[in-house]
């Protein structure tokens, strides 16, 4: 037991501490959390105990750190933990771990390696464990960064990454936010679509949960059977399109990995509220059924009422154990299933499909930029998309949404604007009783045109958008044609990862003789054509969703509107420079991306607190600096 501001506690009542420093403590004012808690002269008994705390929304600001002279009698040494109170009573008070010694070095969240000081390796058992030297963090960095970068397949890179992770937490974060023009593309697009086809071999440790049709009727229990408890964020698939790469059943696990790891290192939310998530039903992919080396269930697909009732069990059971503000992220679903998903939960969860609403959100915000390039209103063009599954109908909706609100002319008038073709051609009229539900608001009158090129020559759009999955199929003739009745052409090839890339930089930029205002959803290297030189702007989600979460978080937000991602639009484009358009660009570089970030949830959070649907009360005046100070920090606490 040890007291403090006169009230006593237990080891396993810690939880009353962040209480306690919540209500008696001047120098706590944000919500905080007891992280560490140990005796400094590291033997059970009498002593002083230095207590961390830090913001509990998302393990922000710099640790507060509040020295408490108390009698130990318990052994309270060494005691790490987390308190999930301060948010929600109704789950477990506290949970705690104990660690120290070699169990410390071996603990990812807690782990310093070779940035432990000298008195923390005294306090903490830690002597001889650890070669003489004390290096800092930013040398980790260095030491880092030099050894990944002696690889020189990107696949090992990727494997390194994940093995920093499941080593030291703080560092893999920190090598994330300082380099992340460098790193996103290994632990993100394209790198993390080679991850999943291997996954099965390159499996090693569990980094999300697995839920499985064995898992049906037990699905409560199994969300238990994760360490941490207050989670905020859960990233979903089950496999069925990973990217443009299609179905990989359970090995799809790496996308909710890849996209959690930006939640944290672009958008601030704490690891530990980060929970990925694979429902595995089967797999009809072939190569994988008959694969020695397969990590999923070897069957086909279930599908029907049996996926429906797995679906429902799992969001029924999410809401059960982390309460209503949970995000659940929706990924990389098959279109038969995404669109059903999103309208079935978006009145009761707080969801938010990223292929669909993310890639629409962040395509709009690049034409935004666009027309500074191009002039005109968004009304004034003409859309033309090859891909009329969740990312194209996703976009284009969005688009005609922003028109409509900016003109006052209905929607259904606005959509007339945006044209689509799909497998079978150009989506018109005639085609009406075969097409699927969600590509019937885009046949338009029209005569029947098989190929692309043919589409573009009649329908003459000044954007050009791709979003099928299948690569190349902007070719030269397609380009050209945009070229010849466009002085800016602007074309977007949005399928990942690379290799499903609609065409490359370089084809965008010679095709149209240096032109094209392009922008794609994996990453290019800049391109020299006729002596100049062109980098392009990355239309991914990824500078969406991490803000747009952020935003929902921090405001306790309950529900996902369109609205916000309309704001999440503009605030992304508000942040492209001046300089960024002198040089064609119509996104900010990545390297800006924690205060766009901010900005984004700063304006998406102002809109849920508008429309209603915020819990959070009262709202902070200044939200982006508020945004800012919830946002995570991979800076090491000390433990005394
Ligand atoms: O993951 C990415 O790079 C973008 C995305 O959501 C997808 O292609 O499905
Ligand atoms: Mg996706």
């Amino acid at each position: 037991m040890f007291s403090l501001n006169g009230t006593s506690f237990t080891n396993n009542s810690l939880s009353g501490v962040s209480r306690c420093l919540t209500q008696s403590s001047r120098r706590v004012s944000a919500p905080m959390v007891v992280v560490a808690a140990v005796s400094s002269n590291g033997k059970p008994g009498d002593g002083s105990v230095s207590v961390l705390v830090e913001n509990a929304l998302t393990e922000s600001a710099a640790p507060v750190e509040m020295e408490v002279k108390s009698t130990v009698t318990g052994g309270v040494q060494d005691v790490y933990g987390e308190d999930s109170a301060t948010e929600d009573q109704s789950i477990t008070p506290w949970t705690l771990s104990v660690a120290s010694g070699f169990s410390l070095l071996r603990n990812p969240h807690y782990n310093k390696g070779l940035a432990f000081s000298e008195r923390e390796r005294d306090a903490h058992y830690l002597r001889g464990l650890l070669p003489p030297v004390v290096i800092s963090h930013d040398l980790q960095v260095k030491k880092m960064m030099n050894s990944i970068r002696k690889y020189d397949v990107p696949l090992q890179r990727y494997m390194a990454m994940m093995d920093l992770q499941e080593m030291n937490e703080r560092l893999f974060y920190k090598l994330l936010i300082d380099n992340v023009e460098e790193l996103l593309p290994i632990v993100y697009t394209p790198t993390v679509g080679e991850a999943c086809q291997k996954y099965g071999s390159i499996f090693r440790r569990p980094q999300g949960l697995f839920i499985s049709l064995k898992e049906k009727g037990k699905i409560h229990e199994v969300l238990k059977n994760w360490p941490e408890k207050k989670i905020q964020v859960i990233v979903v698939t089950d496999g069925e399109r990973i990217l443009g790469l299609g179905d990989l059943g359970c090995q799809g696990m790496g996308i909710p990995v890849g996209k959690l790891s930006l939640y944290t290192a672009l958008g601030g939310i704490r690891p530990s509220a980060c929970l990925p998530v694979t429902i595995d039903v089967g797999t009809n992919n072939e190569n994988l059924l008959n694969d020695e080396f397969y990590i999923g269930l070897r069957q086909r697909r279930a599908t029907g009422q049996e996926y429906a009732e797995l679906l429902d069990e799992f969001m029924y059971a999410v809401k059960q154990n982390y309460g209503e503000k949970v995000l659940i992220q929706f990924e990389d679903f098959a279109n038969h299933n995404a669109f059903d998903l999103l309208a079935k939960y978006g009145t009761s969860h707080l969801v938010f499909n990223d292929d669909i609403q993310g890639t629409a959100s962040v395509v709009l915000a690049g034409l935004m930029a666009a027309l500074n390039l191009v002039g005109g209103s968004l009304s004034e063009h003409t859309f033309l998309f090859l891909g009329a599954g969740e990312a194209g109908t996703g976009i284009a909706e969005l688009i005609a949404l922003e028109m409509s609100k900016q003109t006052g002319i209905p929607l259904e008038e606005t959509r007339k604007k945006i044209w689509m073709v799909d497998s079978k051609g150009l989506i018109v009229k005639s085609r009406m009783e075969m097409l699927q539900h969600f590509k019937r608001p885009w046949a338009h009158d029209h005569e029947p045109v098989q190929e692309l090129v043919n589409a573009v020559k009649s329908i003459k759009p000044t954007v050009l958008i791709g979003s099928s999955g299948a690569g190349r199929t902007f070719t030269k003739e397609v380009v050209q044609a945009m070229a010849t009745f466009n002085e800016k052409p602007i074309i977007f090839a949005l399928s990942n990862p690379t290799s499903q890339s609609e065409c490359t930089a370089e084809e965008a930029y010679s095709w149209s003789e240096g032109r094209a205002i392009f922008a794609s959803g994996s990453p290019f290297a800049p391109v020299e054509y006729n002596g100049k030189v062109y980098a392009s702007g990355q239309a991914n989600n990824a500078y969406i969703f991490p803000g747009f979460g952020l935003g929902l978080i921090i405001s306790g937000a309950i529900r996902v509107h369109d609205d916000m991602l309309l704001v999440a639009s503009e605030a992304l484009a508000e942040q492209v420079s001046q300089e960024n358009f002198e040089k064609g660009l119509i996104y900010p570089p990545f390297s800006n991306i924690r205060k766009i970030s901010a900005h984004i949830a700063a304006k998406v959070a102002a809109k849920a607190y508008e429309l209603g649907l915020a819990t959070r009360l009262p709202q902070p005046k200044d939200l982006v600096a508020y945004a800012e100070s919830c946002m995570y920090s991979p800076a090491y606490r000390s433990y005394r």
